[in-house]
């Protein structure tokens, strides 16, 4: 079963200018949908069943009633009245019982496909490629993914079930009516003509104005969205009357459809009623002629205005129908331009068997443009990292070390050239498979809205309390989690305010360490962190990094000197490559970099101010800059690490690198970790190397402030 099959594109009208979406006739969008309502299709037929056995409930009702005004009534006989009046009850009990279980049944018939349809959709959303949500508005996607996919059900179920039960019912009512009298009702049918001209009319325009109402309601979706999740930006920067009016702008296109919209239904159903009138005016006259002389009843002619007065409403019912469908086009239309999205990639068609591969990873002559973009991401790039190393990819912003991690993950294809785990080119490794063995930490940490345990679990599904547990402490997350109000147990969200960017990121590294792949691409693991936090991932991140090929994105060289390799990548190709030391002799680009990142920190001297012990100025001395309070000098990895505390007002112009500094430490503290981790974990553990609070990157590592405040938030 696939919806998205045969889209009948010779059928497709032009391309809209205005919305940016195909237009697309009703028949098209109906075909194009209608196979997901395999399995519910004899259902449907049930539904019909029950219309048609409903509708002639009710015309044998009608029939009954007209028996009761000559026989009992007209001639004053109450015995005349039982056996009609028995034989109504009956039908009308049977009428209502199969009623009820026809609109049941269709309701739960349309509810299943709403569902089916909204699965099918988001399915088809979570494989498209990122460059579809950049381009995208979020808010625009979740109105197609609710209000379109309901305008969908109208069209594909409820129109169905709709234009069958208003055939069924107006065939019965127009059969009886003729029954009655043929003459006045060819006479009156002559008219009919004249309710689907009506409907003709106006189908166009309620096309129009639907679209304009969806266009706007995604519009306004997305405005609340971004402006809720720019909620800080907004308050900090005064923008609510900027917000205010974006707001007010698209909630105005909105209004004007609706308005527009409730218009045209309106005049529509008025043009209607006016036409029925006509239409009954022309049977009473006629009727009353008849009576006078003597060719009809009275209770033949209340019947058969009874008939008619069941008769206009499906009529009316068809011509509305058709006008709801053709507003639920515009919704299946917006649909539609999603689902003909292709995905970036696909699973091959036959799976290479492989085993847990060792993680060698190859990318060979690596070509690659965004989709619409006019210049190269990657253009010829080739490294091969072997089981285990560290390889640095670095270099300028834009320079496409982001595109090599899409690569790595196969969220695009090269256009030429071949990416290779351990020799298997990706193409041939199903999709799930790859990202089993191939684990990304992105730049946003990404969380659920689940608990904590959930949210590490999800590295690896089914894994067990003790193993979450081990990677949470691997990963230095396990003491701040317990002092959360529940402990694992805690809920977080995306915007979660209980947890501080690096307590994510190391429930991101918690995450990944539990899900054990052989290769690790790491984007920007410390981008986004203050010095502090970053710093306090680092280890971490070594455990997570410690037997696995590791790809690491990064401008913060901090962690280069560990590199096994360091790749400058520059306008997608490599410029550079070589060991840290290697590279710095050369004074390359690499060099350039480094002392750029260098002299960034330095220059902005935002992340390190000096303290008084380093200064060595003399309390007192006013010199320039304010620096009277505890200060914590943090970030410059290879200028060391300075902690002070002013015990005055002390005033610097400018400083020079410190000449002394007074880490301050917390004897006391030991290693908090279990032994029983170190032995599972034991490449991952580098305790016996790297003694708690000595880094050999940073030195020693100090843990509070001279005054006993702990230096890190957890
Ligand atoms: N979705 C996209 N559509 C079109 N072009 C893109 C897209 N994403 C990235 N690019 C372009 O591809 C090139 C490489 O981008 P990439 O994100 O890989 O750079 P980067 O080195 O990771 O940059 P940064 O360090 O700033 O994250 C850039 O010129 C960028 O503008």
């Amino acid at each position: 079963m696939d919806a998205t099959a045969d889209p009948d594109q010779e059928d497709l009208d032009e391309y809209d200018e205005e919305y940016g979406t195909p237009t697309i006739p009703a028949k098209v969008a109906f075909r194009r949908f209608w196979p997901l309502t395999a399995g519910l299709r004899r259902w449907l037929m049930l539904v019909w069943v029950c219309t048609i056995v409903g509708a002639l409930a009710e015309t044998e009702a009608i029939l009954l009633f007209s028996d009761l005004t000559d026989r009992a009534l007209a001639k004053g006989s109450l015995s005349a009245f039982w056996s009609p009046a028995a034989k109504w009850l009956g039908v009308a009990i049977v009428g209502a019982f199969v009623s009820y279980a026809g609109n049941s049944l269709a309701a739960w018939a349309t509810e299943r496909f709403v569902m089916r349809l909204r699965e099918h959709v988001f399915d088809h959303v979570q494989q498209l490629p990122p460059h579809f949500f950049q381009r995208h508005r979020q808010g625009d996607l979740l109105s197609r993914l609710t209000g379109d996919v309901e305008a969908i059900e109208t069209l594909v179920v409820s129109g169905v079930i709709g234009t069958a039960s208003a055939i069924f019912s107006a065939l019965f009512y127009a059969a009886a009516a003729f029954w009655l009298r043929w003459d006045l009702a060819a006479a009156t049918f002559v008219l009919a003509p004249l309710f689907w001209l009506a409907a003709r009319r106006f189908s166009g325009s309620i096309k129009d104005v639907s679209r304009e109402g969806r266009v706007a309601d995604g519009a306004i979706t997305s405005v609340v969205e971004e402006s809720l999740g720019n909620i800080v930006l907004t308050q900090a920067y005064g923008r609510r009357d900027a917000e205010r009016r974006r707001l007010n702008e698209e909630a105005g296109a909105w209004f004007r459809a609706s308005v527009r919209s409730t218009r045209l239904n309106e005049a529509y159903e008025q043009l209607v009623a006016v036409i029925e009138t006509v239409c009954v005016l022309a049977v009473i006259g006629i009727g009353a002629w008849e009576i006078s002389t003597g060719r009809m009843t009275l209770g033949q002619l209340l019947a058969f205005s009874a008939f008619l007065g069941y008769l206009y409403p499906p009529v009316r019912g068809l011509a509305q129908l058709g006008l709801t469908i053709t507003a639920a086009t515009a919704g299946a239309e917006r649909l539609i331009e999603i689902l003909d999205v292709r995905p970036s990639v696909a699973d091959p068609a036959r799976d290479t068997e492989t085993g847990r591969p060792d993680g060698t990873v190859e990318l060979r002559d690596v070509s690659f443009s965004y989709p619409g973009a006019d210049r190269v991401a990657l253009d010829g790039l080739s490294f091969t990292v072997n089981p285990g190393e560290l390889v640095i990819v670095t270099g300028p912003s834009g320079a496409g070390k982001s595109t090599v991690s899409k690569m790595l993950l196969r969220f695009y294809d090269p256009d030429a050239g071949e990416v290779l785990l351990d020799g298997v080119p990706l193409q041939n490794l199903p999709l799930a498979r790859l990202r089993e063995y191939v684990t990304l930490l992105p730049q946003e940490t990404l969380v659920l809205h689940d608990t904590v345990r959930a949210n590490i679990a999800c590295g690896r599904p089914g894994a067990s309390e003790q193993a979450i547990m081990d990677a949470a402490v691997a990963a230095d997350a396990h003491e701040f989690i317990l002092r959360l109000p529940d402990g694992y147990d805690t809920k977080v969200d995306p915007n979660s305010a209980r947890l501080s960017g690096g307590q994510l990121q190391r429930l991101a590294i918690a995450r990944a360490i539990l899900r054990d792949a052989p290769v690790l691409v790491l984007d920007e693991p410390t981008t986004g962190l203050d010095s502090m936090a970053a710093r306090r991932v680092v280890k971490p991140l070594r455990r997570l990094m410690a037997g696995r090929t590791t790809i690491m994105i990064t401008h913060d060289l901090n962690l280069a000197p560990d590199a096994d390799r360091i790749l400058v990548v520059d306008r997608g190709r490599i410029v550079e490559t070589g060991r840290h030391e290697e590279l710095m002799a050369r004074g390359g680009a690499y060099s350039r970099l480094h002392r750029s990142q260098n002299n960034a920190a330095m220059d902005t001297g935002e992340l390190r101010l000096p303290s008084f012990a380093e200064t060595g100025i003399p309390v007192g001395v006013p010199i320039g800059v304010p620096v009277g309070v505890p200060v914590a000098v943090a970030e410059g990895a290879a200028a060391g690490v300075g902690y002070g505390y002013s015990p005055a007002p002390v005033f610097v112009e400018s400083w020079a690198p410190p000449q002394t500094y007074e880490p301050v430490y917390e004897p006391t503290c030991q290693p908090t970790y279990p032994q029983a981790y170190s032995q599972t974990y034991p490449q991952a553990y580098p305790q016996t190397e790297y003694p708690e609070y000595s880094d050999p990157l940073f030195g020693p590592m100090p843990t509070s402030l001279p005054d006993g405040r702990p230096l890190f938030r957890d």
